[in-house]
């Protein structure tokens, strides 16, 4: 493609609203532009990554016996109300109604219609296992669009559904799923893991995330330090159930005390000359429509996906300060176990509480706490349970190593869904003994437009994109120096038409630039190889650059095909 032509307008200012790098380079190496807060528009290179990317994943996708279909963006109302999520969903869920006034939603995922599809045309168990994908793009209105395409209202997925008639089948698909997965991401030439994950409002069991390391990564890993553990810390197990506990007038009588202008654990800690460790923070709930208290001991901190867990829940939020008020007869902030709290909700406790004595709670009234306060003697808790989240330095679930933490950005997660759809729906088959059984299903989704801008966050430098050769835009980057110089105009073009005679797929910057502005933007839009054709011309001498690398060296246009043999097949 001749850059003159081309709509590929690079910019040299860091804009203003990108706080991460991908969202900078991605907007100023000219791959997207946004049109409103977290929608964007793919422009000719980015569009070009994203085909890339496409390829590799239905490679992948087709190798597993995936078949590919296209499934409706627009979502009739019905077929969510029949699962029930129309009502589960707030505001993320995009809805709207067409000139009948029906209602519809915008898709954000696709196991109604999908799982509505296949109980229509599927009735044996001769007919399965199947499994169906597609690359389309959904929608979720997120509150708050952020780090671009990361976190958009609109992005491209590709979800794969598979329908089963045993759990020996699911887990077979699964594996298959998983290690098209680990290919596809290594393809992408990403550094990540695979780490088990909870499955959320999705439901289902056995679940796992693929994650990309990077420190602006939104989610946190638990992982160990001498196995292959790794897990998202909302679903990291803590194996530990005995404390050491530091209590000090124990057997004390309980007293309310003034704490006015206390708001951390850490400031109560002080007012009260305490440790954290001498605190029971209570963390109330909503799961579902059911109200909670969780106690954690005050150097945790509660893990609200545990707390869902544990209740059976599809959601989970903080109880809303209104409603400590109205329903839990307290005050934000000082939210207790002790009074009328106890006996209107269920609390239950993180192991870390257990034999606790002494210790402070709120008062549920404005600043006040109570001291000297024991479990067991001044409140009883429905249970102890694994309900913190794992910290540094925590025993490896598996038994071997420490837990150490990192960053992750999701790019891919794979279910075990079960029946929760299909006996939602009615997707029924007969079984070989003539009974009617719901199909047991996975599903399995990728964030493709997430992964560009995974991709950049691992792989970029000073001067901008560094792509890996599998997903780069082009292949070559060819400059002439001086377009108005006729030797090097003659060759630069002789150049453009053998490689890509030669099938490269080259982009030709043969604009009237400045030669600095060429090598700016030819570094920030990161290709593979770059080739300048300079003042050496007339003597057939260009010179060759490896992005990556930066290694450059001026060679013969005779030795370029044997240069970019090597180049490439070393890259591949
Ligand atoms: O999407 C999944 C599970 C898997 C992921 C892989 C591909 C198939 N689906 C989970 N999820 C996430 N956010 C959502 C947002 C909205 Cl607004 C919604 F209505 C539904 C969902 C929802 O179900
Ligand atoms: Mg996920």
């Amino acid at each position: 493609m001749r850059q003159q032509h081309s709509f590929l307008p690079t910019l040299r200012d860091v804009p203003a609203d990108a706080e991460v790098i991908s969202h900078q380079l991605m907007l100023r190496a000219g791959l997207m532009r946004q049109i409103a807060s977290g929608l964007y528009s793919y422009l000719p290179l980015g569009q070009k990554v994203i085909r890339k990317v496409q390829e590799i994943v239905r490679d992948e996708m087709n190798k597993t016996g995936s078949e590919e279909v296209l499934l409706s963006t627009l979502h009739p109302a019905e077929l969510w109300h029949e699962t029930g999520r129309w009502d589960v969903y707030g505001p993320e869920l995009m809805r709207l109604k067409d000139r009948h006034e029906r209602a519809f939603a915008l898709g954000p995922t696709h196991e109604e219609v999908i799982t509505s599809l296949v109980r229509d045309e599927i009735k044996s168990y001769k007919k399965l296992p199947l499994s169906m994908y597609q690359i389309q793009t959904k929608f979720r209105d997120e509150r708050r669009p952020r780090f671009g395409v990361l976190r958009s209202r609109e992005f491209i997925m590709k979800d794969a559904y598979s329908f089963h008639a045993t759990d020996e089948s699911l887990d077979e698909m699964y594996q298959k799923m998983y290690s098209a997965y680990m290919n596809i991401f290594t393809r992408c030439g990403l550094n990540f893991r695979a780490v088990e994950a909870d499955s959320g409002a999705i439901g289902g069991t056995d679940t796992h995330e693929f994650m990309v390391l990077s420190e602006i990564g939104e989610d946190t890993i638990a992982f160990s330090n001498s196995s292959s553990y790794a897990a998202n810390i909302e679903k990291a197990e803590v194996t530990q159930t005995s404390y050491e506990q530091l209590v000090v007038d124990g057997d004390k009588e309980k007293q309310v005390v003034d704490t006015p202008n206390v708001r951390t654990v850490e400031e109560l800690a002080a007012f009260l000359a305490v440790e954290p460790n001498q605190i029971i923070k209570s963390v109330a709930f909503e799961v579902d429509s059911e109200i909670v208290v969780a106690l954690v001991r005050g150097d945790f901190e509660i893990n609200e996906t545990k707390v869902k867990v544990l209740l059976g829940g599809q959601t989970i939020e903080l109880l809303s300060p209104e409603s400590v008020v109205q329903d839990l007869k307290s005050v934000p902030g000082f939210v207790g176990p002790v009074g009328p709290v106890g006996l209107q909700v269920k609390i239950v406790a993180d192991n870390s509480v257990k034999g606790m004595a002494g210790a402070v709670v709120g008062a549920n009234e404005k600043d006040k706490h109570i001291q000297y306060v024991s479990p067991e003697r001044d409140f009883t808790v429905e249970g102890y349970y694994d309900l913190r989240n794992i910290v540094e330095g925590d025993p490896s679930p598996d038994g071997q190593g420490i837990i150490q933490f990192a960053e992750g950005i999701e790019v891919g997660h794979v279910f075990k869904l079960g029946t929760k759809y299909s006996e939602a729906m009615g997707a029924i088959f007969l079984d070989e003994n003539g009974k009617d059984k719901p199909m047991i299903m996975g599903c399995y989704g990728i964030g493709v437009t997430r992964i560009l801008a995974a991709v950049i966050e691992q792989n970029h430098d000073e001067k901008g994109i560094v792509w890996p050769v599998s997903l780069a835009p082009y292949d070559i980057h060819l400059i002439t120096v001086n377009p108005k110089d006729e030797q090097q105009q003659e060759l630069g073009e002789k150049l453009y038409q053998e490689l890509r005679n030669q099938r490269f797929d080259v982009l030709y910057d043969d604009r009237k630039e400045r030669p600095g502005v060429k090598f700016n933007d030819s570094d920030l839009m990161g290709l593979p190889v770059r080739i300048t054709v300079g003042k050496k011309a007339q003597e057939g001498i260009i010179e060759v650059k490896a992005r990556k690398s930066g290694d450059m060296e001026e060679i013969h246009v005779n030795e370029l095909e044997a240069y970019l043999q090597k180049f490439f097949d070393q890259a591949t």
